[in-house]
């Protein structure tokens, strides 16, 4: 879940961390092209812009008499600051990493609501006003917690202008007038329940949109897989093997080097079709790609190159290599055993290339073809070339 600084903390947003973040392991900055970057400096602006109005604004309104004479301005202030550093601290240093949600937005939420009930019991004219704080507060929920967090929420926002209000009612009834208490309260209980109302739109709105880019994503994914991918052995097909061919070919044009290739076809592979059936078949094919896969290098160039045909590229690689390469797989391959059939045992046949000056996919290919050829008429389970 992405951290967000909350009313009263600016958590990953505080200027601090161009400082601190050499210092503590917990403190990074994010790149400069990284895309959050933005938005977090536009983070930091509002929550910056949040706290001068706030506090600004009653500065000036006990001066003009909307707001209590007696409003403790600098301890205000300096609770603001020590509440937003605890969080700041809690967050960066990397602790509230072991919590569900590591930008704690429940609790600086609580201190929020806390915070504006105390400027509201400040606050005289200016009260009706100064309601539409608390739903500042609920729009920093509204993207990171569910909807029945969102409603404990307002009903602790209610509840507490509520004890405000019994508090006042009951400490300084001279200066209170019920129908407007009654008024704000009103107010407040029916701005909120509009308030949960659209939020919880909004986080289906966003879960929708997640799950279609969760699933386009996938999608992609898949047909990515499919473009360059054969669907039973999963190793690369003939259309993607040709390209990385041509790339090589291209690229030993620019700065010479050896490159071979080997033609693999399993021997006798119609007969376990016809005596075991087609899907004992793809079973034997997938044997062979999961052996072959752990027995090349990963910059070799593994493909189905057709039905019980396999085609191998070797980049940068010399003879013995290749050829010490392609032996250990012929022989685990013949050792593999088949849940299907204990004693059936499948060989393959390679006829191996070598690169020439001159040589294009095809011709490489045609030698290739020549040389397993031989290799199986020679009596097959072995490497030619
Ligand atoms: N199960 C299965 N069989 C396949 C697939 N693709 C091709 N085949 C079979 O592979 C067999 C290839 O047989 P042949 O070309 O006659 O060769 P072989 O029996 O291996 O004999 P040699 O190559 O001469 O040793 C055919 O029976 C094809 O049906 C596949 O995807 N799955």
């Amino acid at each position: 879940m992405p951290r967000h600084p909350g009313l009263f903390a600016l958590g990953d947003h505080w200027p601090l961390s161009l400082s601190r973040h050499s210092l503590e392991p917990g403190f990074r900055l994010l790149p400069r092209d990284h895309p959050d970057r933005a938005l977090r400096l536009r983070r930091l602006l509002m929550a910056v812009y949040s706290y001068l109005l706030m506090w600004g604004g009653l500065a000036i309104g006990t001066r003009l008499g909307a707001v209590a004479p007696d409003l403790p301005h600098l301890p205000l202030l300096l609770v603001l600051l020590a509440v937003n550093a605890v969080f700041f601290v809690i967050i960066r240093s990397g602790y509230s990493e072991r919590f569900k949600d590591p930008s704690l937005t429940v609790a600086q939420m609580l201190a929020g609501i806390a915070m504006i009930t105390l400027i509201l019991h400040y606050a005289r004219e200016l009260r009706g006003a100064l309601l539409c704080l608390y739903l500042m507060l609920m729009t920093f929920g509204v993207f990171s917690i569910h909807r029945r967090r969102q409603i404990a929420m307002a009903l602790v926002a209610q509840s507490a202008f509520t004890l405000l209000l019994i508090y006042e009612w009951l400490h300084q009834p001279a200066q209170r007038q019920f129908t407007l208490m009654f008024g704000h309260w009103g107010i407040l209980a029916l701005t909120l329940t509009w308030f949960v109302s659209m939020g919880s739109h909004i986080q289906s709105l966003q879960q929708r949109f997640r799950a279609q880019r969760e699933s386009l994503l996938q999608a992609h994914d898949r047909l990515a897989r499919i473009a360059v991918r054969d669907e039973l052995t999963g190793l690369y097909n003939r259309r993607h093997f040709l390209e990385r061919f041509d790339e090589e070919l291209s690229r030993i044009s620019r700065e010479p080097a050896p490159l071979y290739l080997a033609l693999v076809d399993l021997d006798h592979f119609k007969p376990v079709n016809d005596t075991y059936g087609h899907q004992a078949g793809d079973a034997v094919l997938q044997r062979f790609a999961n052996v072959a896969s752990h027995c090349l290098r990963r910059t070799d160039v593994l493909a189905r190159y057709g039905g019980e045909e396999f085609a191998i590229l070797f980049p940068r690689s010399h003879h013995e290599a290749c050829l010490a390469a392609i032996t250990r797989l012929r022989e685990r391959f013949a050792e593999a055993r088949y849940a299907f059939a204990p004693d059936l045992r499948v060989t393959l046949s390679c006829g191996l290339a070598a690169y020439q000056p001159g040589d294009t996919a095809r011709t490489l290919l045609e030698r290739a073809d020549q040389a397993l050829y031989r290799a199986k008429s020679e009596g097959r389970n072995r490497v030619s070339g």
